[in-house]
Parts: structure tokens; sequence; C-alpha cells
């Protein structure tokens, strides 16, 4: 038991490719430590064919992992902080941020190299509401379709011809080894990332002073100090993942620059704000773009869209 850890994982292929990276990590730092990846089906996963933000819900895709690990199956969880909630259940917590991939959107079509290049009216697939407020915004004249199901299947949709064009993470494509189908990845003034996105948690109980210890060293400084800018921000905004929020900060040295944004859907509103300061502020920074941004009327969008 002392020599071994259970990692709790949803079973899509990039979730399990996130779970045998957290184990490669572990076992070049503790060669005889024995991982052990336990599966685990989601309400997230089961509800494939509903747009998510109608099923709701937060943690859709996290609670079946939390509830293994109160009960003693699982160690830790393995989750891409994208689809993290701001609050975590009695007795856990997120122990460790990892190094983060690229975290922009990518622009996927087999037709047309850019957003610029998609002709008038073109269909584009999406079932993200950030991505849709921020696409309608950009190119209005385009018609957007939703997309779900995992990143395979994503690209099995539009290889059928069902879409001109799709936007999915960046970092999803690269990690299952699709980084080719990446034609232009979209700069954030366009696409603003979801908060959180391309870097990987780890979450655990926080009575295992063992399993802390044994993951510590896997978390990165720079990621870390971004992620919980961005999450600062979410968390003050009280908002889901199914709202069209975006938070992405960055470092110059050790300066933190957090963008926010809070839209309608349809694009007809966009707020944005900004805050710089020292990376040893980043929760305040994030809290200094949320006021921004609820000063500026978040509040009635999110609320309006909570609602329904
Ligand atoms: N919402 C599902 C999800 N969760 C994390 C990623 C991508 C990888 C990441 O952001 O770490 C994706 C797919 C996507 O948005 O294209």
């Amino acid at each position: 038991m002392s020599n071994s850890i259970r990692i709790a994982t949803r079973k899509s292929p990039l979730a399990l490719w996130q779970a045998e990276h957290v184990t490669a990590r572990l076992k070049a730092l503790y060669p005889d430590l024995i991982v052990e990846i336990i599966g685990m089906t989601t309400k997230g996963d089961q509800l494939l064919d509903s747009p998510l933000s109608k099923v709701g819900g937060k943690g859709l895709f996290v609670k079946e992992l939390e509830q293994g690990m109160l009960a003693g199956e699982a160690d830790i969880a393995v989750h891409s902080m994208k689809d993290v909630p701001v609050e975590f259940p009695e007795g856990l917590h997120l122990a460790v941020i990892m190094e983060r991939e690229n975290p922009y959107d990518a622009f996927v079509s087999n037709t047309y190299a850019s957003l610029a290049e998609l002709p008038e009216g073109a269909c584009v697939g999406t079932s993200s509401l950030r991505r849709q407020c921020q696409l309608a915004d950009r190119r209005p004249d385009l018609r957007i379709e939703p997309l779900r199901g995992n990143v395979n299947t994503r690209l099995a949709k539009l290889d059928a011809g069902e879409y001109d064009a799709i936007i999915l993470a960046a970092a999803g494509l690269i990690r299952l080894g699709f980084e080719s189908r990446i034609r232009d990845c979209i700069a954030p003034v366009d696409s603003l990332p979801a908060i959180g996105q391309g870097a990987i948690g780890i979450e655990c109980r926080i009575d295992d002073a063992r399993v802390q210890q044994l993951i510590a060293p896997l978390a990165d400084r720079d990621t870390t100090d971004r992620v919980l800018a961005e999450r600062a921000m979410n968390a003050r905004l009280n908002g889901g993942c199914q709202v069209p929020i975006g938070g992405h900060a960055v470092l110059d040295g050790e300066l933190l620059t957090l963008k926010g944004l809070v839209g309608t859907t349809d694009g007809s509103r966009i707020l944005r704000a900004e805050a710089s300061g020292p990376r040893t502020e980043a929760e305040a920074i994030g809290v200094r773009v949320a006021d921004a941004l609820l000063g500026q009327g978040a509040d009635a969008i999110l609320s309006a869209l909570m609602g329904h």
C-alpha cells in the first residue's frame, strides 16, 4: 500500500493520456512505485448527446472521481483544469497544477486555413458557449452548430463533412497526436481561452500526507500562479464552466497579466477587463479583473444565462 498509488480518471482518450502522463512522471521519480489507473464513467460522459449548457451542473466530469477518492477506492484524480469546479467537496482539494500545454483554441478544417478564410455563411462546429460568443462577435455571418463528444469523435464529425471547420482546444489535439490537424492557433484577442485550459490538475484527500508528498514535485510554479489567477476570477464571478466566460493569464518575469471576458452566447454583448501585478498576488489580480467585469454589468449577463 505505502508503495502504490491509485489514479482515478475518466476513460476518454484524452483523460487516459493525462493519467498515463502522470503515471510516467511518477515512475520517473519513483521507479519502484506501483501505479494503478482506475477508469470511471462520469455523468458528463453519459450525456454526450445533449448540449452541456443544457444538462448543466458544475462538476459533471469530476463528481464520480471525487466519490471514488472519498470512498478510498482511489488516491488521486487527474483532471483537465478546465473541467474542475471552483469548489471541492469536503475532505478533498487540488494539490498540484502541472505544466501547461498550449492554452489556445485551435482552428481545424480540411478546407480552410483560418477563421479569416472561411467564406460567408460557413458552418462551424462548437458547443462551447465561450467559443460561440467570440465567434459570433468576430464573424456574425457564420452558422454555428453544436459539436459534442471526445476529441476523436469531433474530428470524425468534421471529416464526415458535417462542418466546414471546428474549434477545439489545441492542448487536447497535441496530447493525442493530432497536432498536424491544427490549421491555425486562434489568438487570444479572437478567442480568449477557458479558465485553466491546457493545464492538468491533481486532486487528492486533504488528510493524505503520503500522497501529497509523492505528487508535490509534479507541480509547475508558473502554471500554478497563472491558473490560480484565472480561477480566482471565476470564483468571484460565480461562473460555472457552461457560461461564456474566458480568462487567461500570462507571466512576464514576475509580472502576471490576466485578461477576462464575459459575454452573451450570441456575441451581442462582450465585456473585457485586464489587470496586472506581481505574481505573488495572483488571486487578488483575478478578483480585480472579476470586479472590473462586474462593474461593467457582468452580473446581469450571467444571471440571465443561469436562469434559463
Ligand atoms: N471540455 C472538454 C475538454 N476538457 C479539456 C479539453 C482540452 C484540453 C485542455 O484544455 O486541457 C477539452 C476538449 C476541448 O475543449 O477541445
